[in-house]
């Protein structure tokens, strides 16, 4: 997928301007910025939900707003922020959704695509949680289950809106390991994330958005700096290599530290 010179809002209310980007197979796309920049803004356009202001945006060469919404969803899967859900659907009931877009539309699913919405519950580790009301699961199992229906969905493209956000630490690292393992299979995936360090844990790239425009484009190392993290969130950051883990980590230097320097 690629943007050029895209601009992207609401109706009346432009939020970004003149983003130019990329996103192939085999490669990781972290796209970070503060509260209210534009992210999901640009998530929503990328995925055709909101039309651009300007600007093209292609899939395989291909203007997005000419794929119909079934061959859309063929080539990408997007994982929202799990909000609350009002549908007592079971957790299968959700991840099998994902595959409307390969459905006859009187058919019902087959028992391949029972297995393929099995085989996401395996891979992240929720078949514990097949038959639960989607409604009566924890925040951080429902976001879990967004994951496992963007994978059955079996898409080439994942777009994923903070996808660790609600996540204990555990989890944080399964999906983080599942991103590398997607990209390893040759899927692409653009996400966004508050954490600096998880652009060191699985971005090939990372985009710095700041007022709606990319104000940084570049790999891990050369993006995400003491420097570029003080433009962008106004804070004291240490990005520091740590051994043990075998990436750099960042974290911000908080009061009686930050007085010590
Ligand atoms: N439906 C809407 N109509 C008009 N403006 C909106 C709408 N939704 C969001 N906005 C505005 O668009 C701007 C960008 O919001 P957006 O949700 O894209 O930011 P974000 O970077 O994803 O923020 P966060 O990190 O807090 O999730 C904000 O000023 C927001 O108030």
């Amino acid at each position: 997928m690629s943007a050029r010179e895209l601009a992207f809002g609401y109706r009346g209310t432009p939020v970004g301007e003149g983003v130019t980007l990329a996103v192939e197979a085999r490669n990781v796309l972290c796209l970070m910025g503060p509260n209210g920049c534009g992210k999901t803004t640009l998530f929503r356009t990328l995925l055709g939900l909101l039309p651009p202001l300007a600007g093209r945006l292609e899939l395989h060469g291909r203007p997005v707003q000419e794929f119909s919404r079934p061959e859309f969803a063929r080539h990408v899967a997007y994982v929202p922020q799990a909000g609350s859900s009002y549908f007592p659907f079971s957790v299968m009931e959700v991840v099998t959704m994902a595959r409307a877009s390969r459905i006859g539309t009187f058919a019902t699913p087959s028992a391949h695509d029972r297995q393929i919405s099995m085989a996401a519950l395996e891979r992240l580790g929720l078949v514990h949680l097949a038959g639960r009301s989607f409604t009566e699961i924890s925040g951080g199992e429902r976001q879990m289950t967004l994951i496992a229906r963007a994978l059955a969905q079996e898409a080439e493209l994942i777009v994923m809106d903070e996808p660790t956000a609600s996540l204990d630490f555990g989890n944080q690292a399964r999906v983080l390991d599942c991103i590398n393992e997607l990209r390893g299979s040759g899927l692409a995936i653009v996400l966004s994330t508050h954490d600096p360090g998880h652009a060191f844990a699985c971005a090939d790239r990372v985009a710095l958005m700041k007022k709606g425009r990319i104000v940084g484009l570049g790999t891990p190392p050369e993006a995400v700096t003491p420097e570029t993290l003080r433009g962008l969130y106004g804070v004291e950051v240490a990005v520091e290599f740590m051994q043990g883990a075998g990436r750099s980590i960042c974290a911000p230097a908080l009061g009686r530290f930050r007085q010590q320097e």
